[in-house]
């Protein structure tokens, strides 16, 4: 018994001395470049549930909590992240505009670390997790279907599901209240993907029933997917069973992959086989081929089907919420896009995809709220080879930073937008600083390079069409809430503005009244 404590104390030993020498030689590949030395990895999937304590890792939504501080803090905009366990990998984060320029357009240096998005292939391989050839072949069937025509339908569409939610729903009612302003903005994000990106048309009323031989509504089932993700990941199958939020998870799971499975039934035995050009048509088209190197097969047309629901839906949802909440905070800039909004659209018509270059106003409120709660926060590269990356101080001193091969780079996207060597008083909310010139290359919500957004025009043709639409005839307001009536305007920004991490920056809780502009009691 003693001789077995000692092999096993003895193997402890040896293997803390093999994990602090890897780290020292971690370190020291990186010539100990300031930063984070931690006992878990940033990426590791229990990191993802830690607190953002010092010491054990950099924790939960650190890029979001941490913005640019701590690249002052480290003195550099390229700062490490040195970990102990499970091993003592580098990771640089970047909030240096040249040098992610430099990562982001070269895919074969930094190519993208797809182990990392394990993830988002539980439903089959997919454009979001894909490298190499593999993604070259998603990218060529998909990338067509982002034309100007289905721009166009993808505006014509939100018209017409903005139009039904303020007839059908809101009906004329003087104002309308929600607790959490995601319960709106999901379903009409939902709703247009559903309908512009597969043809699927979902109204409003028959939103909230379940359809025969289901057990979840398609936008619940799809909802309990996205949030508890990381759950399906770390809790075994077998042990699925055991809670009812597990036992709920896998349920969504299953709900979900068989709503896929009948949307593609259903357009595969249309009788109308009308010639569609949407999104849907190019994966299924691509499934339909016998052979050859841009067949999909069910399982990646599942795959792709599912990540274009979750890229096309969430990140909207969640930047329109925001969106709403800064300009319910900040009145006098809601003020300056309605008059912006009634000056284009003078005889109070309905926009038109025409108009959508002359609402300049509506895509700077967007583009100032993606620069401060941009979806993405962390946009992962890996360094095929041994390389450097330099990076300039506000004194134009340039550092030199060593990279090692297999290396991790984060492009920290809150460190760059909250940069204030590019962004003035980076902090407030100023929609303006978009309408003239302004740092491209400091501005990446949607990535850049040939891994950026594929999606990017879609958001923004619906964006500034659902804004557009609401702006123009109701006022959003904050929610009065007793329990909150002595806060200051710092406390109400934070209590609203908070956010938590999941798939991508998630709102907590955005109450808000939406009033009728030609009310009496707007
Ligand atoms: C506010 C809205 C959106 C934001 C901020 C956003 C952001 C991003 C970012 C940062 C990436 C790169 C992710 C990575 O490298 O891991 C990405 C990729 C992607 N997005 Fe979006 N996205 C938005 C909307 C959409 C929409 C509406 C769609 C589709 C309808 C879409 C489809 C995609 C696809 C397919 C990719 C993968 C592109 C590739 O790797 O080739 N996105 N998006």
């Amino acid at each position: 018994m003693q001789t077995a404590i000692l092999v096993a104390f003895s193997f402890s030993i040896l293997y803390v001395v093999q994990k602090l020498l890897e780290f020292w030689r971690a370190i020291r590949s990186i010539q100990n470049h300031p930063g984070y030395r931690t006992l878990l990895s940033p990426t590791g999937v229990v990191a993802n549930f830690l607190p953002p304590t010092s010491g054990i890792a950099p924790g939960r939504n650190y890029l979001f909590i941490n913005k640019h501080r701590m690249f002052e803090y480290f003195g550099s905009d390229i700062h490490s992240v040195i970990s102990i366990w499970p091993k003592s990998l580098v990771t640089l984060n970047l909030a240096d505009a040249s040098a992610i320029k430099e990562v982001s357009s070269s895919r074969s240096r930094f190519p993208k670390p797809v182990h990392q998005y394990t993830v988002l292939t539980f439903f089959g391989r997919n454009i979001v997790a894909s490298e190499g050839d593999e993604w070259k072949k998603y990218r060529k069937i998909s990338a067509p279907a982002f034309n100007d025509k289905n721009n166009r339908m993808v505006w014509d569409e939100t018209i017409k599901i903005m139009d039904s939610l303020f007839k059908d729903v809101w009906g004329n009612k003087p104002s309308i209240t929600t607790d959490h302003c995601v319960e709106v903005t999901l379903p009409i994000a939902l709703f247009v993907i559903g309908a512009a990106g597969f043809g699927r048309e979902i109204s409003w009323r028959e939103d909230d029933s379940v359809p025969a031989g289901h057990q979840l509504t398609f936008k619940n089932a799809l909802h309990i997917v996205t949030t508890d993700i990381f759950l399906k990941l770390i809790i075994p199958d077998g042990a699925l069973g055991l809670t009812k939020r597990f036992r709920d998870v896998r349920l969504a799971f299953n709900e979900l992959e068989q709503y896929m499975s009948e949307m593609i039934k259903e357009r595969q035995s249309s009788v109308k086989k009308e010639a569609r050009y949407d999104l849907f048509s190019s994966l299924l088209d691509a499934n339909d081929m016998d052979v050859g190197e841009a067949k999909l097969s069910v399982s990646e047309l599942i795959g792709n089907i599912f990540i274009f629901l979750v890229a096309g839906h969430e990140t909207t949802a969640h930047t329109l919420c925001f969106t709403f909440a800064m300009l319910a905070l900040y009145q006098e800039e809601q003020e300056i896009l309605y008059q912006h909004v009634t000056t284009v659209l003078s005889d109070g018509r309905t926009p038109t995809y025409e108009d959508m270059p002359l609402l300049t106003q509506s895509m700077a409120v967007f583009n100032e709220t993606l620069r401060m709660f941009p979806p993405v926060t962390g946009i992962p590269k890996e360094s095929a080879e041994d390389t450097t990356l330099t990076t300039t101080n506000a004194d134009g001193e340039k550092t030199v930073v060593p990279v090692p091969k297999g290396a991790n780079i984060m492009i920290d996207v809150p460190g760059l937008h909250y940069n204030p060597r590019y962004w003035e008083d980076p902090e407030s909310f100023k929609p303006s600083r978009f309408l003239g010139d302004w740092p491209r290359d400091a501005f990446l919500p949607f990535s850049a390079g040939a891994r950026a957004c594929l999606g990017r025009k879609f958001f923004e043709t619906e964006g500034i069409a659902i804004l557009t639409m609401l702006v123009s005839r109701y006022k959003i307001e904050i929610k009065e809430e007793p329990e909150f009536a002595r806060e200051t305007f710092e406390q109400k920004k934070s209590r609203v503005l908070n956010a938590r991490a999941g798939l991508t920056v998630t709102p907590i809780r955005v109450p808000l009244v939406f009033k009728l502009r030609d009310s009496k009691a707007g």
